[in-house]
């Protein structure tokens, strides 16, 4: 984990406002929020309040309008595109709904991990890559690619890759909505054990079994706190 006191990540009176060539879309106005260590933190709101939008800013895929933003400690409203880049490389994780949208076709389970590890600048030993695999329930699948997966197992591979090296911030999006529920609980208690480890997920979801494992709620309404 990035060691640095306070929350994993924060921001301050966030304004983002998404600009096409007709007219201006006002997606999240003055948001504070805190995302705390340790914890599993859900995003919830009807759709079009802006989960998606604050997601983007904590992931340092977008910058906001006005307003601060801090990632393990960092601030990154007042980076460029290269600068978030760079950030989110080593101190940020972000999972998409779509099992294989997370990883990579021609790499089995072991190289994943490892490769994100890498890409985080983190050095991990093969035994680390082994215990989290088997952590995850996926301790005889570190040879399989994901075709050989199941989306509940390449999801679980996704979250091993997305918490190796220790980012501060793990920022999924719908993370179980293409699951069954068999293989959303076990994703969702895979979550809430790396968080009770000290991870620290922020998670948008429509889907009561996330919100029951969630520490914490943030709620939207037309782009405010409600
Ligand atoms: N790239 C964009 N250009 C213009 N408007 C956008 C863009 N992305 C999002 N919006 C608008 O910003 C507002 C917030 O969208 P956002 O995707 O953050 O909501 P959401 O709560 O994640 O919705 P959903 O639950 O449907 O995914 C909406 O009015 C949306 O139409």
């Amino acid at each position: 984990m990035t060691d640095v006191p306070g929350p994993a990540a924060a921001c301050r009176d966030v304004v983002k406002t998404y600009r096409t060539a007709t007219e201006s879309v006002p997606a999240l106005t003055d948001v504070t929020v805190d995302i705390p260590r340790a914890r599993v933190t859900c995003v919830v709101g009807p759709s079009g309040s802006g989960k998606s939008s604050l997601l983007r800013l904590l992931a340092c895929v977008d910058s906001p309008d006005a307003g601060t933003v801090h990632v393990g400690g960092h601030r990154v409203d007042d980076l460029g595109a290269r600068g978030r880049r760079r950030l989110r490389r080593r101190h940020v994780s972000y999972l998409f709904q779509r099992p294989g949208h997370n990883l990579l076709p021609y790499l089995t389970a072991t190289e994943q991990v490892r490769l994100a590890a890498d890409l985080r600048g983190a050095h991990v030993g093969d035994a680390e890559v082994a215990a989290l695999l088997e952590r995850l329930g996926l301790g005889d699948r570190g040879g399989h690619r994901p075709a050989q997966l199941s989306g509940g197992e390449q999801q679980r591979l996704a979250v091993a890759c997305g918490v190796v090296g220790g980012p501060a911030l793990v920022v999924a999006d719908e993370p179980t909505a293409e699951l069954d529920t068999a293989a959303a609980v076990r994703v969702l208690e895979a979550m809430e054990a790396l968080a009770a480890d000290g991870v620290a997920f922020v998670v948008s979801s429509h889907d009561p079994r996330v919100m029951a494992v969630a520490d914490g709620f943030v709620r939207l309404e037309q782009g405010r706190l409600a």
